[in-house]
């Protein structure tokens, strides 16, 4: 488990009761049915369902105050009109709970709990963040994780060695590596290595290739592109039949992105560091992703009155007057955005919690596959 004398492990114990702030039943939850009256339903991923908990990939929100009241996107949408603001947060909050009542139910069937290792490479200040807004999830919902931190100038063979220790462990479902990694190592090899049981990133290629061919199920989609599609279906946002559009390529957000509103049915278009008048491409959307980590880039006039834009960008700006020295904003212009759109997510509070809910769920899943839980 040792990878030389340079890794620090921590693990968080389980806690028996998780401190979230609401408790929901899910016992209500319908069919979303606007998108299931579709002769091509059917064919969306049902296998693993975008949320874990067997649920129906497609649905509706089980209380009121999850519907927004958005406009039809490019329909009847006044100028006067500001969008929906849709919360991540509390929609993360109620996904979250449910998360931590199946693994009560887990523990209490079979005694087993979900476990987590991620691998930190380095001392980048936003990946510590990042990692321990995980751990703490984690153990929020009884999720018993494990971190391994390697120097930046480890070598790849340590790495490597890592991901293969916890791919050998049987108290880890699932494994993340945090990205970016210093330059000098290959991210590619990692998931090479990395099991494809425990890839709860869905960074595999073969989870990657699975979530691109028709007829083929990936056992996990990475995170932050199932959280976005997550928040669309649970604010009652039709996807099928949509223009999407989707800034940025990477294979952490937008390739899987793109491929996940297609398995919904959307007609998507890619916009990319080198494609040329991007503002009319993103003009013809109903429905905007990016993901591109640039401040301000899509404006007002980039977007057709009555768009949905869901902003994964997230971007540390200098700011005294905050605590930490400095604010989050999007890719999106939030100010000009809101008056044109149906519906935005902001930064924070969009879809960031929602990446995280991803990962506890597609954890969960993990540990359910490996035990034969149901
Ligand atoms: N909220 C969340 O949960 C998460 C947020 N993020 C945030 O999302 C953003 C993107 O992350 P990630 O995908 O990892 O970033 P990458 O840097 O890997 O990818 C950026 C993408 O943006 C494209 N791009 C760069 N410049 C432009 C431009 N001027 N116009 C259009 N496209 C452009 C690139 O195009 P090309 O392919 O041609 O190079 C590339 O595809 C970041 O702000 C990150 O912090 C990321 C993950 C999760
Ligand atoms: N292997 C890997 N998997 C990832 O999923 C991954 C990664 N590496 N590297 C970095 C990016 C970025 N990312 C975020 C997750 C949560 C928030 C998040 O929770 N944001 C909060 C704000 C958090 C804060 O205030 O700092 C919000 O938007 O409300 C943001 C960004 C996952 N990533």
């Amino acid at each position: 488990m040792m990878v030389g004398s340079l890794m620090r492990r921590m693990v968080v114990p389980w806690r028996k009761k998780a401190p979230l702030r609401h408790r929901i039943s899910f016992t209500t939850m319908t069919h979303h049915s606007n998108a299931f009256n579709h002769s091509h339903a059917s064919q969306i991923l049902m296998s693993p369902p975008l949320v874990s908990l067997d649920l129906p990939d497609v649905w509706a929100p089980n209380s009121s105050h999850f519907q927004l009241q958005v406009p039809s996107p490019a329909g009847n949408f006044s100028n006067e009109q500001t969008a929906a603001v849709i919360n991540g947060l509390m929609i993360a909050d109620e996904i979250r709970s449910r998360i931590a009542s199946e693994v009560r139910r887990m523990q209490d069937s079979i005694g087993e709990v979900p476990g987590l290792a991620v691998v930190l490479v380095g001392e980048r200040r936003d990946s510590q963040t990042y990692v321990r807004n995980k751990i703490i999830a984690c153990e929020e919902v009884g999720i018993v994780s494990t971190v391994t931190e390697l120097p930046d100038d480890c070598t790849e063979d340590e790495l490597l060695n890592a991901v293969a220790s916890f791919n050998a462990d049987p108290s880890v479902h699932g494994i993340l590596v945090q990205l970016p990694l210093p330059q000098h190592l290959d991210v590619g090899k990692i998931s090479d290595v990395l099991s494809l049981e425990k890839d709860v990133d869905g960074f595999h290629p073969v989870n990657i290739g699975n979530l691109a061919m028709r007829g083929r199920e990936p056992l996990f989609i990475s995170c932050t592109p199932k959280g976005c599609i997550e928040l669309l279906i649970r604010s009652g946002i039709e996807i099928m039949g949509k223009k999407a559009v989707v800034i940025g390529n990477s294979n952490i957000v937008g390739l899987p992105a793109s491929l996940l509103l297609q398995r919904h049915h959307a007609t998507v278009s890619v916009v990319h560091a080198f494609t040329k008048n991007p503002e009319h491409i993103t003009r013809e959307a109903d429905i905007l992703i990016t993901a591109v980590g640039m401040p301000n880039l899509v404006r007002g006039n980039w977007l057709k009155p009555g768009v949905v834009v869901v902003d994964v960008g997230t971007n540390p700006i200098e700011d005294a007057s905050c605590e930490c020295g400095y604010r989050l904003m999007g890719d999106v212009c939030f100010e000009e955005a809101v008056k044109v759109a149906s519906a935005i997510t902001p930064v924070p509070g969009g879809v960031g919690p929602m990446t995280i809910a991803m990962l506890l769920s597609n954890t969960l899943d993990a540990a359910k596959q490996a035990h034969s839980f149901t």
